[in-house]
């Protein structure tokens, strides 16, 4: 398993270790003891997964209030998707900013996004499927979301029409969108 630092502090992109032979392959998907070897000692308490049967589909921004934020170890095991994360940690020198990973069933690329980001994936190929762990459950109550065109954001996703929720059609951008993260450093 290789786990890379990127642009944003805490978010660590995945590779795992695959096993081939002449029946396919074989991977561990994921591993508690592998990831604390990494500093990643997070305690996931619910598995996630969504079916997004066009491309270009997005699911986002979203992400959950204190006491509510998420952790989140993402991947596709079914076709490809964009996956971007915003800084939204009030104080952090990257806040405001975003990067964005193509996760596919294909390269295997594991995401992990700590919480204190906005999270969304732009669906690449038809039948895609996402699986992803959090350690938080998901609270109602809780839950936000930032425009996924934020013009302040300026995402530069594959698509500038794409297939969304009627929720994910009326986030406020993120000047006026309601966060509560301290950057911890
Ligand atoms: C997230 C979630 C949703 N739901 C229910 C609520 C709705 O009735 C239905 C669809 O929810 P939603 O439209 O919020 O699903 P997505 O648009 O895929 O949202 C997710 O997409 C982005 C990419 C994320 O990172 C979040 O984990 C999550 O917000 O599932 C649950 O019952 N439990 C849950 O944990």
């Amino acid at each position: 398993m290789r786990i890379a630092n990127t642009f944003l502090s805490g978010v660590k992109l995945i590779t795992p270790s695959v096993f081939e032979d002449s029946r396919g392959y074989f991977m561990e998907s994921y591993s508690f003891a592998k990831l604390s070897q990494h500093g990643i000692e997070i305690i996931f308490i619910q598995d996630n997964h969504s079916l997004s049967v066009e491309p270009f589909v997005i699911r986002g921004m979203h992400y959950q209030l204190e006491p509510f934020a998420q952790s989140k170890l993402i991947r596709a095991t079914s076709g490809e998707i964009y996956d971007v994360v915003v800084d939204i940690r009030q104080d952090s020198p990257t806040f405001g900013k975003w990067e964005a990973f193509v996760l596919s069933a294909a390269n295997k690329h594991q995401l992990f996004i700590p919480s204190g980001f906005a999270h969304g994936f732009c669906t690449l190929a038809p039948n895609t499927e996402v699986q992803y762990k959090v350690d938080v459950p998901y609270s109602p109550q809780h839950d936000r979301g930032i425009a996924w065109n934020d013009p302040a954001l300026a995402i530069d996703w594959p698509t500038s029409n794409p297939i969304l929720s009627e929720k994910d059609g009326k986030h406020p951008v993120l000047a006026e969108a309601e966060i509560n993260f301290e950057y911890k450093g």
